[in-house]
């Protein structure tokens, strides 16, 4: 009999994830059906993302070999039945204080960045790059993990080494940069471009670098189809709408997005369908529950 969602202690809730405790060493990590855009946690819902990003993250997880704090299988008896399938048992780590961020491509944040000052995160980029080049070799630009509603800011190596000390500050760009081209050569295989992603790490009792939070999933990636870089593969129809003169709204006037219509909710979610099985090969009708 699994336990009810509520037996366990509420630890924190992101925009769009949960976190509650299992027990003393276990946490249960909880994908909602939450979808962020522009800043703004949206009024409507997406069926089946959680779902989704959770089935993303277990791939990656097990296909990575890197060191993980998955703790269980995606049916494991320690998940309720009410989230079974969008949340994963996980070991509880020692955080470390930084995003890792990986990026193959000049893009978002990097591209501003670059376009201010000719870097990301203090790694100097030849000039003259256009927006959406390929980085080759790709780069390591961490940020701080910034309080519920700031935003994250670029940090340079030298100043994660001297915040953690050069051997982590080592371990994480390492880490960070192996699994990011690992995962980059695994989904270009499929017809995908793994355009940047952000990794969070832990330690575990022993003093191990373990990846933590979520891998690879479109909210913490970058995805781009192969054959059309800069188009973003999940939250375009979302994008599209909310800025098209149909929703009302605009970016800058400070008020909260409009519910979105059925039909933008349902390409979404197709669209979040199509990434899972695209990526992973498999049919995601076979992803829990599937009368688990
Ligand atoms: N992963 C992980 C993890 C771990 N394995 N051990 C200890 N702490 C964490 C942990 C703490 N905060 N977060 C971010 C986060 C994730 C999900 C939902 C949220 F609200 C917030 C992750």
């Amino acid at each position: 009999m699994r336990p009810s969602l509520a037996e366990y202690q509420h630890v924190h809730s992101g925009k769009v994830r949960d976190l509650y405790a299992v027990d003393d060493e276990h946490l249960l990590f909880v994908a909602s059906d939450r979808i962020s855009a522009y800043d703004h946690v949206l009024a409507t819902p997406i069926p089946d993302k959680g779902r989704v990003l959770t089935a993303l993250s277990g791939f990656f997880f097990e296909q990575l070999g890197a060191a993980s704090h998955l703790a269980g299988p995606p049916d494991d008896e320690r998940i309720p039945a009410e989230v079974l399938g969008r949340a994963l048992v996980v070991r509880k780590l020692r955080m470390v204080p930084v995003e890792c961020i990986a990026r193959g491509y000049l893009t978002g944040s990097g591209w501003a960045d670059y376009q201010a000052g000719g870097s990301v995160s203090g790694v100097a980029l030849p000039p003259g790059l256009a927006e959406n080049a390929r980085l080759r070799p790709p780069i390591f630009t961490p940020t701080t993990k910034a309080e519920v509603g700031e935003h994250d800011e670029s940090i340079s190596f030298a100043e994660v080494a001297e915040k953690l000390g050069a051997s982590l500050a080592e371990q994480l760009r390492d880490a960070t940069l192996r699994i990011f081209s690992s995962a980059s050569e695994l989904v270009a295989e499929r017809g995908l471009t793994l355009v940047d992603t952000k990794f969070e790490f832990g330690l575990d009792d022993e003093g191990r670098l373990v990846l933590a939070d979520e891998a690879l999933t479109p909210d913490s990636s970058r995805y781009w189809p192969a054959d059309s870089p800069g188009t973003s593969l999940d939250k375009q129809y979302v994008r599209n709408w909310l800025t098209s003169p149909a929703s009302g709204w605009s970016k800058s006037g400070g008020q909260e997005p409009p519910p979105l219509p059925a039909e933008v909710v349902e390409a979404t979610r197709r669209r979040y369908i199509q990434l899972y099985e695209q990526v992973t090969g498999l049919s995601f009708g076979e992803w829990l529950p599937s009368g688990a």
